[in-house]
């Protein structure tokens, strides 16, 4: 996966500004940054969801602006805010993610199946997706991502609000994914995570790439989480909130 140039501006906002990112196939490849930095709006141009403003996306090869399909389909998706179609089962959202990626029904079900068990879903498959918990829905529309078996999974946060059971099930899934030759770039604010799972990362701040290349490299010796403080301003003291510490009652 390639980036070259990519910018999105909102107004006054450069949300992304000129990001370069070059991500080997079969990497395992982190993007943190804080709130704000950029990183939803990085991930959803690199999904084809939004448009850049400047700037090329390439995935295995493809440029997803001159071969949009073609590029889509190399991808799994696991989107900001988790919208998608709650009226259906977890069973129907997972069949249809199936079909639409033009899988036949008998494979869509059996993978529907191994996915149910591997998420510990199957007892949930039934129960429209509306009612599921936050954790839940990412869950069934993590499996949903991959279930046309895609080259590259490109995941907005896929361990906020997830148990800890189910995180080490997923990044097991991950990890295994990773090694059969398939690539992953995820957000997530979690630098302990970041640093034991991933193999690359790339540190945004303010739509900029602060720092990029293997974890070892880029944390240089100390935690990612100290170094990611560092390069994201760190924790400045906190002035102003005295009036907080005078009790109004
Ligand atoms: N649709 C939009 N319209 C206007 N501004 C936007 C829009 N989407 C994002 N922004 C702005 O772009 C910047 C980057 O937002 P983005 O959601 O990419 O950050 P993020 O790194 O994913 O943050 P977080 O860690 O809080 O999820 C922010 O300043 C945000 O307010």
């Amino acid at each position: 996966m390639r980036l070259r140039g990519v910018t999105k501006i909102y107004g006054e906002t450069r949300a992304v500004d000129g990001v370069d990112l070059e991500i080997p196939a079969g990497s395992f490849y982190g993007l943190v940054g804080p709130n704000g930095a950029g990183k939803t709006t990085t991930l959803s141009m690199i999904a084809g969801l939004l448009r850049p403003d400047r700037g090329s996306v390439e995935i295995a090869g493809i440029d997803l602006a001159r071969r949009p399909s073609l590029a889509k389909r190399q991808m799994g998706i696991l989107p900001d805010r988790l919208r998608t179609f709650d009226r259906l089962s977890g069973r129907q959202l997972l069949y249809y993610y199936g079909v639409l990626r033009g899988l036949k029904p008998a494979v869509v079900e059996n993978r529907i199946g191994d996915l149910a068990r591997a998420f510990d879903l199957t007892d949930a498959l039934g129960r429209s997706v509306a009612a599921y918990s936050a954790g839940m829905t990412k869950k069934v529309m993590l499996a949903g991502a991959m279930i046309h078996s895609p080259r590259l999974l490109v995941l907005d946060e896929p361990f906020e609000s997830v148990d800890p059971v189910s995180s080490a099930v997923i990044l097991d899934i991950l990890q295994k994914y990773v090694a059969h030759g398939g690539t992953v770039i995820l957000s997530s604010h979690g630098m302990e995570l970041v640093q034991r799972a991933c193999s690359g990362v790339a540190v945004l701040v303010g739509g900029r790439i602060l720092a990029s290349g293997s974890v070892d490299d880029v944390r240089d010796g100390r935690t990612l989480e100290e170094r990611f403080l560092e390069l994201a301003g760190g924790t400045s003291a906190v002035e102003g909130l005295e009036w907080l510490h005078t009790f109004s009652d």
